[in-house]
């Protein structure tokens, strides 16, 4: 049994199958993560990242292929398998964190765990705690999003995409709304999580200098790999 977190196998994707708007936007996709990996996903606009991410994600079902998540195939399986798989498998980060106006920042971070199993432990609130502390807002606990600035709210989506502990988080243009050096703050935090935690990361950035702060960067090009290189870490 392999280590890879993911595994994507001969992945196609195409839209409005059949009819005269039909449009192939992913071409044979193979792509594999191993467990702990930090990697960074490339590539011009319309490239076909984002409609990667939905499939890794398990928001939408590939047209060709298959794709393991934890060494189980996905893609003949039903909604409740794959809502389940979700949960417990993947965490989300975006570029609109989707932080709920209405509660604190700690509640916020409980939000998974609040949505899976009601009101939270005192284990729970302890590791909501844990996490504000290793972002870096500690203190921060009590606020609302709202009073708290664009570079402070994407670190408590990233606490919260990892209260479930997933192998595999995925984030999709998480520092797109960021200023350089908070972005770059950003990217720090996905290292140190990466290394502290050793959950997979996956990446999507139009940053060329934010992807190549990565041990790995992957490119895509009309909806297929170009490159794939490993051990580019940059000093910039
Ligand atoms: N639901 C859809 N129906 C039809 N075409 C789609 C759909 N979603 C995406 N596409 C098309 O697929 C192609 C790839 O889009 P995608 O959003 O994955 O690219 P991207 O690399 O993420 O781009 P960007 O960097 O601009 O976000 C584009 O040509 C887009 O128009």
């Amino acid at each position: 049994m392999s280590d890879d977190v993911l595994r994507l196998e001969r992945i196609g994707k195409i839209f409005n199958q059949g009819t005269p708007l039909e449009s192939t936007v992913l071409h044979d996709i193979d792509l594999r993560l191993g467990r702990g990996e930090l990697t960074a996903l490339i590539g011009p606009s319309g490239s076909g990242k984002s409609t990667l991410l939905n499939l890794i994600g398990l928001l939408d079902v590939p047209s060709a292929g298959e794709l393991y998540l934890q060494g189980q195939p996905t893609r003949d399986s039903d909604d409740a398998t794959r809502t389940h798989l979700r949960n417990q498998a993947l965490g989300f980060v975006f570029q609109f964190h989707h932080l709920i106006s209405a509660f604190s920042v700690l509640e916020n971070v409980l939000m998974p765990l609040i949505i899976r199993s009601g009101r939270p432990s005192t284990e729970a609130i302890d590791l909501a705690r844990g996490l504000l502390r290793e972002v870096g807002l500690e203190k921060m606990a009590d606020k609302k999003p709202t009073e708290i600035s664009g570079g402070q709210q994407q670190r408590v989506a990233i606490a919260r995409a990892l209260i479930t502990r997933p192998p595999l988080l995925l984030a999709d243009e998480p520092t797109g709304n960021l200023d350089t050096k908070t972005a770059e703050s950003v990217f720090d935090l996905f290292r140190r999580i990466n290394s502290q935690f050793g959950c997979s990361i996956l990446v999507v950035t139009h940053d060329p200098r934010l992807a190549a702060s990565c041990p790995r960067t992957v490119q895509l090009v009309d909806g297929r790999i170009v490159s794939d290189e490993t051990g580019n870490l940059t000093s910039a």
